[in-house]
């Protein structure tokens, strides 16, 4: 649902002639699993006779709204034209609340991508269900006496790219992605970590034994770390953070979860930039992303 718009909501019948002012329009997108996203964008507006198209000035994503009278409309999704979509194959072992955010942001439009694979060493897991209640295939990774319906590393890389992946996405998945993966994909694969990196990652730090040893150091601060992989455990470049205060009173558990609340939102946003091609490389080799609304911000 897209609601709420800043400019004065007029019904028309008519058609009316494209409008050149370019308006700052308030979008927000609240997906039916909780996150919510609020941006100011710089749009056109269409009229043509019940429905408003806004249109974003540079070229980028029509967004198509029933006209209302309270100030809301009602969105028929994005047509998006900021270019082909990016194909993402996601990687899980748990309960997937990042997938489920991420593919949901891709079917609002939030995200130009398509969730094309679900990859798990845990065929059971949560995000394995979601994946087949929502028709993505899935992928078990790696071979294993126990999955012997797994892939082995060629196998994986074939099929990553027989389904044209763009971009791996790594969401609380728990396994070393191996060599010949990271090197099939240079620059093209992310993995969130529950902690501020360097600090509290690598290996053994994964789930609540990170929240655990942060609460234990008496750090005053967490937050998730968006990271590209390399061959080791979180010592990829460093994307994206963002900063959660540890209560004196925190459990691993609430702190947890208040973590993976910003999570969803901040792997989202990353995911978006990421598939509109805003994220650039400084001459040091640190990645940044380019604002939406402002393209000389970076962060
Ligand atoms: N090549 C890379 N592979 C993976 C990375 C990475 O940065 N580079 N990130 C991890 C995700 N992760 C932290 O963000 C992480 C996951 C798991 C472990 C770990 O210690 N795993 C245990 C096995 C756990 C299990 O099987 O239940 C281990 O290896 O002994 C550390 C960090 C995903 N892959
Ligand atoms: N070191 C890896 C690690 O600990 N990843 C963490 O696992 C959780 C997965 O939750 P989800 O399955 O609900 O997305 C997330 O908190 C993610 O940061």
């Amino acid at each position: 649902m897209i609601e709420a718009a800043s400019f004065p909501v007029k019904p028309f019948t008519k058609m009316v002639g494209g409008s050149r002012k370019v308006h700052p329009i308030v979008v927000r997108w609240t997906s039916p699993f909780c996150w919510k996203m609020e941006k100011t964008l710089h749009l056109m507006r269409v009229r043509c006779r019940n429905t408003e198209f806004l249109f974003q000035k540079n070229g980028g994503k029509t967004f198509q709204f029933r006209c209302c009278n309270d100030g809301k409309y009602d969105s028929k999704g994005f047509d998006g034209s900021v270019g082909m979509k990016k194909k993402l194959a996601v990687f899980v072992s748990g309960g997937g609340s990042n997938f489920r955010s991420i593919h949901e942001a891709t079917l609002q439009g939030f995200i130009n991508g398509e969730v094309t694979a679900l990859v798990t060493d845990k065929p059971g897991c949560g995000g394995a269900k979601y994946a087949a209640e929502n028709g993505i295939p899935l992928l078990i990774f790696p071979k294993t006496k126990s999955s012997i319906d797994g892939l082995s590393q060629l196998e994986l890389v074939s099929s990553l790219r027989k389904l044209k992946v763009d971009f791996v996405l790594l969401a609380g998945y728990l396994k070393l992605i191996p060599n010949e993966l990271v090197r099939a994909f240079p620059k093209s694969i992310l993995n969130i970590h529950p902690s501020l990196l360097p600090a509290f990652g690598g290996k053994g730090f994964f789930g609540l034994k990170v929240h655990q040893a942060v609460i234990e150091s008496g750090a005053r601060y967490s937050g998730p770390t968006i990271h590209y992989v390399d061959e080791h455990y979180d010592t990829g470049r460093i994307l994206a953070q963002r900063t959660v205060p540890v209560l004196s009173s925190d459990t691993a558990e609430q702190l947890a979860k208040r973590i993976l609340h910003e999570e969803h939102q901040l792997y989202v946003e990353v995911v978006a930039a990421l598939c509109e091609e805003r994220v650039i490389w400084r001459e040091d080799g640190v990645p940044l992303i380019r604002s939406k609304d402002n393209p000389n911000e970076y962060s």
